[in-house]
């Protein structure tokens, strides 16, 4: 089709000519049969480009489809430093921006790649062929579009580069103000908000109208190039009539080759340019692709045999940071304990939690749970077993009982309410008129936080896990609901493992356990009364907090 819709461009000059000759010579009959040939021709050149853009359109929507799935697929598997190291408002313009490139780079390329070079060499061919004496004039218009073609579009490029990063700069801002739009709203940070975003959105604008501006001289050189070429051919053409009339039908034809010369060497540098950006886009599609996830899990069958979790002198290191969080930790927590951790901020509580959960791998010694290294369990059989329910709940827009299926995907209404019983939530979605089957909005703004935290924790206990880790996660919660969720917690899932993060003593004062990490380190590990007597760290976190340890023993 590109080559029909080419080759159609190609011989409507000469039959053009052929027209003109034959009206010289009024040979009316010829002059009609011709006229209808160019008509026809026309349409036909017409059609295949209707149809050669359709089909590169459908391509290009089809590569566009399955890269978005194969990246989409892709960043699933990413761990949280993978993720982090790219950071998330990246991915997203990696997922929409940059495929948008790619589609349109597909699309012109198809449409262009054999059409430019068919319509170069042909209208050359053609144009020497119509008068070859002015060789010397394609020649010239040929160079002149290509060295300013080749200097702009080589400055576009960069420009492109320029914007590619800017638009992820403005997409990050965006999406972290939007993130955090009530700590924007409360702390009335829109103007300082407005003015970091409209920064760089002005170096974005500025650089698409440079852009713009190279563009909008580009077009105009061009044609005043070819223009010259034809006013210089058609002047020496005045002067040569008398020895040739035939020069008279060729100079059209002749000008005519001359323009879709031009236009095929835009067509290549455009391609070329768009190339170029689509190619900065390929490229950073490719960089997610290429990315292998730095957690793998096993294809294996081993079974996790019960709660108990063991640390073998682990220490750990974010990834690109030298500051060790945690330095070689051991402990065993056996199965089915209650067990509290308790720290300073930034002790490394958290951290700790993410290991067990294998959200990171320990930078040196090992974890195991159910006496089973993580690294040699599957990832199904890790989420069956291991349970963490995080301070900041997140909930996904849908049903409240779309949430609770995260947990446990084939999760019955009997098994729901029993959850939703232990995290005390039982109560409040009976309220509502549609109950399990009630909306969670984006970003669940529909709930207040003590409930987010109270499904939360239902979607972590649904799955009768082997070990529940509560990381912080009732810290939205009252005294009165924080202590019944702590007793059923204890009532109904008595062979559970749990692991209750907490900065308040109170949270963890009926642990059977009580692990005080200071730094990084265990600092000391026993029941309430044993670290009041034996721990200092402890000793001071009961000292400031005597106000509040009541609460936790009722
Ligand atoms: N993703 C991260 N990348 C780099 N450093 C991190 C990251 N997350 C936490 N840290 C650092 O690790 C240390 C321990 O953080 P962690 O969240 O485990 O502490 P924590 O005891 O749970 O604190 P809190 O009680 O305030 O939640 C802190 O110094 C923190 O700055």
């Amino acid at each position: 089709m590109i080559s029909v819709a080419a080759f159609s461009a190609l011989f409507q000059p000469t039959l053009m000519k052929d027209i003109f000759t034959a009206i010289l010579k009024k040979d009316h009959y010829q002059m009609v049969q011709l006229s209808i040939g160019l008509i026809l021709l026309a349409i036909l050149g017409l059609v295949a480009g209707v149809i050669n853009t359709i089909f590169a359109a459908k391509v290009a929507q089809n590569v566009a489809f399955d890269l978005r799935a194969a990246q989409y697929q892709k960043i699933q598997s990413f761990s949280f430093s993978n993720i982090e190291s790219f950071t998330p408002g990246n991915l997203v313009v990696r997922m929409t921006n940059d495929i948008i490139q790619v589609q349109n780079l597909i699309m012109m390329f198809l449409q262009t790649i054999f059409r430019a070079p068919i319509i170069f060499f042909g209208a050359l061919i053609f144009a020497i062929l119509t008068i070859p004496q002015f060789w010397w004039i394609i020649a010239g218009v040929v160079v002149m579009i290509a060295l300013v073609a080749a200097y702009a579009f080589f400055r576009m490029e960069k420009f492109f580069q320029i914007a590619q990063n800017l638009v992820d700069r403005v997409n990050g801002i965006v999406r972290e103000s939007m993130m955090g739009i009530r700590v924007v709203k409360s702390f009335v940070e829109e103007e300082s908000q407005m003015s970091k975003f409209k920064d760089t959105s002005d170096q974005l604008t500025k650089i698409n109208v440079q852009t713009g501006s190279l563009f909008s001289f580009l077009i105009p050189l061009f044609f005043l190039f070819a223009n010259l070429a034809i006013t210089g051919s058609v002047f020496l053409v005045g002067n040569m009539v008398t020895t040739d009339p035939s020069l008279v039908a060729r100079i059209a034809t002749f000008t005519n080759y001359l323009f879709q010369l031009m236009i095929a060497i835009v067509m290549a540098g455009f391609t070329i340019t768009f190339a170029s950006r689509g190619l900065v886009s390929l490229k950073r599609i490719d960089e997610v692709l290429k990315t292998e996830p730095d957690l793998n899990y096993q294809k294996t069958n081993n079974q996790i045999s019960d709660g108990s979790i063991e640390f073998d002198h682990v220490s750990f290191s974010y990834p690109d940071s030298d500051n060790l969080v945690l330095n070689d930790l051991s402990f065993k927590f056996e199965s089915g304990e209650t067990i509290g951790i308790i720290g300073a901020t930034g002790a490394g509580k958290s951290t700790l939690a993410q290991l067990i959960a294998r959200i990171y791998d320990p930078s040196k010694g090992s974890v195991k749970v159910g006496n089973l290294d993580l690294k040699e369990t599957s990832e199904a059989e890790l989420r069956k077993n291991v349970s963490l329910v995080l301070q900041k709940p997140i909930l996904f827009s849908g049903t409240i009982a779309d949430n609770l299926r995260q947990g446990k995907s084939n999760a019955t209404l009997t098994e729901m309410k029993k959850a939703a019983e232990i995290s005390q939530a039982l109560e409040f979605i009976e309220r509502l008129p549609k109950k399990f089957d009630s909306k969670v909005e984006e970003r669940s703004a529909n709930f207040s936080g003590g409930q987010k935290q109270r499904l939360s924790i239902a979607r972590g206990v649904i799955s009768d896990p082997k070990i529940l880790i509560l990381d912080d996660s009732t810290s939205a919660l009252d005294a009165k609901s924080e202590k019944l969720v702590r007793d059923a917690l204890a009532s109904k899932l008595k062979t559970t493992t749990k692991l209750i993060i907490a900065e308040k003593i109170s949270s963890v004062i009926n642990a059977e356990r009580i692990l005080v990490l200071e730094n990084g380190e265990v600092s000391a590990i026993g029941n309430h009364h044993e670290l009041l007597q034996s721990s200092a760290v402890y000793q001071e976190i009961y000292r400031t907090q005597k106000g509040l340890q009541g609460e936790g023993q009722k």
